[in-house]
Parts: C-alpha cells; structure tokens; sequence
C-alpha cells in the first residue's frame, strides 16, 4: 500500500468509524469536520445520537434503555417496518427495531456530486425465519448521511423481491425521539388544522383545532397528508428542530405522559419530560409494491437557534416554502 492511501483512508476514518457499542454490538459514528456527529447501531439500523457541533445531544435515549434482543432500543430513531403500531397481524411497530442490519456492499448511486463525506449504507434482507411472519422477500437499503452543516437525512429504499409474483404492502415510520427541555415549553408547528387518528381513543378521526401544539398530558395521534416540513420549538433552550421529510404523508406525535412511562420497563418515570417523539410515516394508506417496484422514504433533520424561526420569521413560510 501507498502510504498516500493510508493517509487518504485515515482521513476517511475521520468521516466514518467502525466500533463496538453496549453489549459489543457493532457501531457506526459519523462525524463532520465543525464536531457534529451521529451514531448508529447495527441492532435496529438505528441512530442513538445526533450532536451538534458544541457537542450537545439532540435525540434523546432512556437510560434504562436495553440495548439486547428482542427489545428495540428505546430512543434515538427506530425503525417501523413493515407494521406501524398495532394495525397489523406482527408484533407492534414491526421486525426491523429489532433485526440485526448488515454495512451494505452494494449501495445504490446516489448523485456525484455529493459532497458528504459522513455516511452510510445499511440493508435488511428477509430472512428464511421471517418469512414465516411476513411471507416475502424485499431488500431495505438506508443510508444515513450526517451533512456538512450537521443536518441528518435518513433514506429508505424498498424494494420487492418477491420471487412468486406477489405483491406487498407495508406501513412505517421514522420513529424519532427529539431531546427537549421540558415537554411543557415545546410547541410543534406544521400540524394545525389538519385531520388526526386518535390512537388514545380506537383511532377515531378528529381535526385539530386552533394554534400550534402544545403539551400537558398524554398524546398519541397520526396526523394525517402532512406539509413536508414540521417545526418543534423548546423554548426553553432556544432550539427549533425542522422536521423535513418526503414520501411520507404522515406524522405521528407521541409522548407517553406520566403513567404510562411509569408502565415502561425501559423507560424512566419522568424522562416524558424530556422527550418527544413527532415521526415521519405512512399509516394511513399502506404502501403496495410490485414484484421489482421500489418505494422512497426520506427523512432530514435539522437543529437552528429558535430565534431563526420563530418571531423573525413568518412560521407559515418557514413551513409551507422550500
Ligand atoms: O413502546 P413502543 O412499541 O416502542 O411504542 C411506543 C409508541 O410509539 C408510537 O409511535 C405509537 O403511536 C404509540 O402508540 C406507542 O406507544
């Protein structure tokens, strides 16, 4: 080897490490050059950490989180696939949380002239096991790309492999836990006026009224055909995350509120207060794929100083232009 090469592959290193995480369960760190970073497990496809360039952790895990099978890693951005929640006939929220992902060898091109250098490309097959669950053959390929100015964007591709003709359909989500301050001064913007199943009362349909968001007790809604961005504002640290997202109509807003992450095992009593969950998803109208046909999600996430967003600039345009 050129030393040359060595240095170029040190250099990468820099961008993408390859490690151990809790349990000794494979690990990804991204990182960018101004000190943002993002890790990502193996177990789950998952992201478990978002900084920022002051290194201060944006996402938010349990510390009683398990990081061992069967159960899913509480926090961070699981994964829901091919089941969102219960509507189906699988376990809640599907099998991806929970299945061990593969680095992938074959990533699909992305453009040219990308210049991230802090990605990486993940795949989940079907398995002979699984298929007695879900019975079809697909290939999930994610890429997880931490950007320059340390925006993180997730994109699935679906595609169905299906080797007898049928098709399938599946719903999902990006399951994300926003780190907030205290759930009491965030304020979600994007959603108002716009209809909702309930999940805390049998899914029933319902249009949300007045302003934007806020929070004093348990919420867990899916709001329906979504503008592609959603604003969660914390007040209290001046932070605004912006949700974007893309192929994915929906946007599920949950906080599990006192007595049910009193009824968690993997939760603590009061880290509802610091948590939020809004989720780019497709619930309502599952997706159906043809044998060869391929579906596109995509999700990216930002972090801004709330002052760039609220007061100085109209939300409405934060929200409805690109
Ligand atoms: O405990 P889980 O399976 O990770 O699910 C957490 C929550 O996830 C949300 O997306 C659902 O809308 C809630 O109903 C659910 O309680």
């Amino acid at each position: 080897m050129h030393s040359g090469e060595g240095r170029d592959r040190d250099k990468e290193k820099v961008f993408v490490e390859h490690c151990k995480g809790v349990n000794g369960i494979d690990k990804v760190i991204l990182r960018e050059v101004r000190g943002c970073s993002a890790e990502v497990y193996l177990y789950g496809g998952q992201v478990t950490s978002w900084k920022n360039e002051y290194r201060e952790e944006l996402l938010f895990v349990s510390s009683k989180a398990i990081f061992k099978p069967p159960k899913a890693i509480r926090g961070g951005i699981p994964i829901c696939f091919p089941q969102f929640g219960n509507q189906g006939s699988l376990e809640q929220h599907g099998f991806a949380r929970n299945r061990l992902w593969s680095i992938d060898p074959d990533p699909p091109p992305f453009p040219t002239n990308n210049p991230n250098k802090a990605f990486i490309d993940l795949i989940l097959k079907h398995s002979e096991e699984d298929m007695k669950i879900w019975p079809h053959r697909y290939e999930f390929r994610l890429r997880i790309t931490l950007g320059p100015g340390g925006d993180l964007m997730l994109t699935s591709r679906i595609r169905n492999t299906n080797t007898d003709g049928k098709s399938f359909a599946f719903t999902f989500a990006y399951h994300t836990y926003f780190a907030v301050s205290d759930i009491s001064e965030v304020r979600v913007e994007g959603l108002e006026t716009l209809d909702y199943l309930d999940n805390l009362k049998d899914k029933v349909r319902f249009t949300e009224q007045g302003d934007a968001i806020t929070f004093e007790s348990e919420v867990d809604k899916v709001y329906l055909s979504t503008p592609t961005k959603i604003a969660i504002l914390d007040h209290e640290r001046k932070r605004t995350f912006v949700l974007r997202k893309d192929g994915l109509p929906d946007a599920v807003v949950w906080n599990p509120w006192d007595k049910k992450a009193k009824a968690m095992p993997d939760f603590g009593d009061d880290e509802y207060k610091h948590m939020l969950c809004v989720e780019a998803a497709c619930v309502e109208k599952p997706i159906i794929l043809k044998p060869g046909e391929e579906w596109r999600g995509r999700q990216e996430i930002s972090a801004v100083p709330s002052s760039y967003c609220s007061g100085q600039l109209d939300p409405r345009k934060v929200l409805y232009t690109d």
